[in-house]
C-alpha cells in the first residue's frame, strides 16, 4: 500500500525521520525530506534514491513549508501522506537554586516553536494539499503522523519546555482528527520512549544507561526502524484515527 504513495517527511535528515524516509522509499513511495538547511538533509536524499527531494525547511515558517507542499504537488502531483519528526529539546530545570537563575524564558519559547506551532504549521498546509485528492474507496483523502514522546504524560527533572511542547501536540490531535474529519483525512501521534537516535545521544551517559535499563521489555533502546514500522501500519489501518499510540516497551519514565 505504500508503494505510490506521496510522503513529506519533516525532520527527514536525521533519526526517527530519517528511518522513516527510508522504509518509505525502499517501498517505492515518494519522498519531499524537509529539514534544517544546516542539515545532510541534501546527502541523506541522494542515497536515499531518484524519488526522494531535499527541500530546506524550518518547520516554525509559514514560507518555507508552503514551498514544501508546493514541491510535493509540482514534483509528484499531490500528497497522501505527512510525518512530522522535526523535533529539538532542551533539558534545564525551571529554576536552578544552586545557582540561583530560572529557565530562560527564550529557550523554552523554542522549544515550544518548533515542536508545536511547526508540527501545527505543517499539518495545516500539508491539510489543505491533501483535501484536493481524490478519495479512495473509504472516503479517505490523506494521513498525518505527528511525533510526541513519553515525556507529554512523564516529563523528567528538566524537562518542562520540552514536555510542554509533546503535551500540546497529543492535544491538538482529536480536535484536528475532528476538525478534518469532513474531507477524510486522519491523523495519529506516535509517543515513542528512547529511541537510539542523534537527539538521545546527546544525553550523559550515565541518564542514558539508567533510563534503558527502566524499560520493563524489551530492555533496550528503541531502533528507528520500528518507529518508521509504526507510521506504515497507521497508514495501513484506516481506522487509526485521532489516537497518540505510546511505542516505549511499557517505559513510564522516573522523575
Ligand atoms: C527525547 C525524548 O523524547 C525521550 C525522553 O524524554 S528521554 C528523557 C530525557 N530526560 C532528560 O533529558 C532529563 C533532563 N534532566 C537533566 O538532564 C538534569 O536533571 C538537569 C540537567 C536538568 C538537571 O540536573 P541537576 O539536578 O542540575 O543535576 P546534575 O548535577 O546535572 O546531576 C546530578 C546527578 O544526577 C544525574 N541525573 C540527572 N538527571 C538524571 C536523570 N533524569 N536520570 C538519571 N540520572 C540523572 C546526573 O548524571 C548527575 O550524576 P553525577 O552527580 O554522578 O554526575
Ligand atoms: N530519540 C528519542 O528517543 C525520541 C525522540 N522523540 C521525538 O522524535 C522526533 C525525532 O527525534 P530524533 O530523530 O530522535 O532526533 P534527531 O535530532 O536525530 O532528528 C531531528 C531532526 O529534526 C530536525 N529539526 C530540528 N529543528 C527543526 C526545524 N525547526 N525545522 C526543520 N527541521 C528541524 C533536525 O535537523 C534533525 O534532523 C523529535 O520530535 C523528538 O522530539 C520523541 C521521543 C523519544
Amino acid at each position: 500500500m505504500i508503494k505510490n504513495v506521496v510522503s513529506l517527511v519533516t525532520g527527514g535528515a536525521s533519526g526517527l525521520g530519517r528511518a522513516t524516509a527510508e522504509r518509505l522509499a525502499r517501498q517505492g513511495a515518494s519522498v519531499v525530506l524537509a529539514d534544517l538547511p544546516s542539515s545532510n538533509g541534501s546527502e541523506v536524499a541522494k542515497e536515499l534514491g531518484d524519488k526522494v527531494v531535499f527541500v530546506p525547511v524550518d518547520v516554525s515558517s509559514e514560507q518555507d513549508v508552503t514551498a514544501a507542499v508546493q514541491t510535493a504537488k509540482d514534483k509528484f502531483g499531490r500528497l497522501d501522506l505527512t510525518v512530522n519528526c522535526a523535533g529539538t529539546a532542551t533539558a534545564v530545570k525551571t529554576y536552578n537554586f544552586n545557582k540561583n537563575v530560572a529557565h530562560r524564558l527564550e529557550d523554552f519559547q523554542r522549544v515550544i516553536n518548533v515542536n508545536t506551532v511547526g508540527t501545527f504549521n505543517v499539518i495545516r498546509l500539508s491539510a489543505g494539499l491533501m483535501g484536493a485528492n481524490t478519495p479512495n474507496q473509504d472516503g479517505q483523502r490523506g494521513v498525518i503522523v505527528n511525533t510526541a514522546s513519553v515525556a507529554a504524560f512523564d516529563g523528567q527533572i528538566g524537562q518542562a519546555a520540552y514536555s510542554a511542547s509533546k503535551a500540546a501536540v497529543v492535544g491538538m490531535t482529536l480536535p484536528i482528527a475532528r476538525d478534518l474529519s469532513t474531507q477524510g483525512i486522519r491523523i495519529c501521534t506516535i509517543a515513542p520512549g528512547l529511541f537510539n537516535t542523534p537527539m538521545l545521544a546527546a544525553l550523559p551517559e550515565k541518564v542514558r544507561t539508567f533510563l534503558a535499563k527502566s524499560i520493563p521489555f524489551p530492555q533496550r533502546l528503541g531502533d528507528p526502524s520500528e518507529y518508521a514500522q509504526l507510521v506504515q501500519a497507521i497508514y495501513e489501518n484506516p481506522l487509526l484515527n485521532g489516537e497518540t499510540i505510546r511505542l516505549d516497551g511499557a517505559l513510564r519514565m522516573m522523575p
